[in-house]
């Protein structure tokens, strides 16, 4: 579905910023991205979707280069979460929904009432319907990145990149999403998420990759890769992976950080 190979990417001005990234998202794939604040996982993204132009290597969707796929075209295939801290819409949240349908519409054309009729499924998924009527500058943060997740539902495109999807929800609300994401996976579509909290590796990711200064030092299973040893060096911080019983009958892994 996705291959990157040995790309490389710096702002004006900077240094190398990513360097040498390669790895492969296969369809059916939730590949998690774990680094610590500042090591380029947003960047990386933004070279995925086309919008940061990488200097060497290549991004080829389904083997053709992203840099020759048009950009609506391109938009049938990639769907973006973007934080919701980072962005404030003047307009409903059923507006901002449809806006996904924008790639299959066209940007003058009208959405039909089967593009809102995605919409809407979109909004019913997420458990949100209630909100399509709200302003999105008005809805809490929480509400803001499902109403975001739900337009990129909508969009229908088969691999969705998400930053930090589950940033700033509550625990129900990041299991409801981890769910949908889970869900999604079993249909085919393939994800890509940024995430602070490595346990979310362990509940639904089967594919991690570990980014340190612009560079992936790690990649495998969760199993593999989300160690004491790794998750240690990475946040320089110790932390303790422990095995947990969930209560029906499995075997969960979760991290702990510790203070001393
Ligand atoms: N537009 C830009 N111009 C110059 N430098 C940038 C730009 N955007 C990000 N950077 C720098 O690139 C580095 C990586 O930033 P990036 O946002 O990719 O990290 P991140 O891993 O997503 O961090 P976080 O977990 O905090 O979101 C940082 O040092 C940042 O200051």
């Amino acid at each position: 579905m996705l291959a990157v190979e040995n790309i490389s990417f710096c702002y004006p001005a900077s240094g190398n910023l990513l360097a040498d990234v390669s790895f492969s998202v296969n369809k059916g794939d939730v590949v998690c991205l774990l680094g610590p604040n500042g090591a380029g996982k947003t960047t990386l993204m933004r070279c995925l979707l086309g919008i940061n132009i990488v200097r060497t290597g290549s991004i080829k969707i389904r083997g053709r280069n992203i840099g020759d796929i048009p950009t609506r075209e391109l938009a049938g295939d990639l769907a973006y979460v973007p934080q919701a801290t980072a962005t404030v819409f003047p307009h409903r949240v059923l507006d901002i929904v449809v806006m996904g349908r924008t790639p299959h519409v066209g940007l003058t054309a009208v959405p039909s009432d089967k593009d809102y009729d995605l919409a809407e499924a979109a909004l019913s998924e997420l458990g949100i319907s209630h909100l399509a009527d709200c302003f999105f500058s008005h809805i809490s943060g929480g509400e803001r990145q499902l109403t975001l997740i739900a337009r990129a539902l909508t969009q229908r495109a088969e691999l969705l990149i998400m930053d930090e999807p589950t940033s700033s929800l509550d625990y129900g609300n990041q299991v409801r999403i981890l769910r949908v994401i889970d869900k999604l996976a079993k249909q085919g579509y393939s994800i890509i998420m940024t995430s602070h909290f490595p346990n979310h590796a362990f509940l639904l990711c089967n594919k991690v990759l570990i980014m340190k200064n612009g560079k992936i030092t790690a990649m495998g299973t969760p199993e593999e890769v989300v160690t004491d040893s790794i998750l240690s060096d990475l946040y320089t911080t110790r932390v303790k992976i422990v095995e947990l019983d969930d209560g029906v009958a499995n075997k969960l892994k979760v991290c702990i950080p510790l203070l001393a």
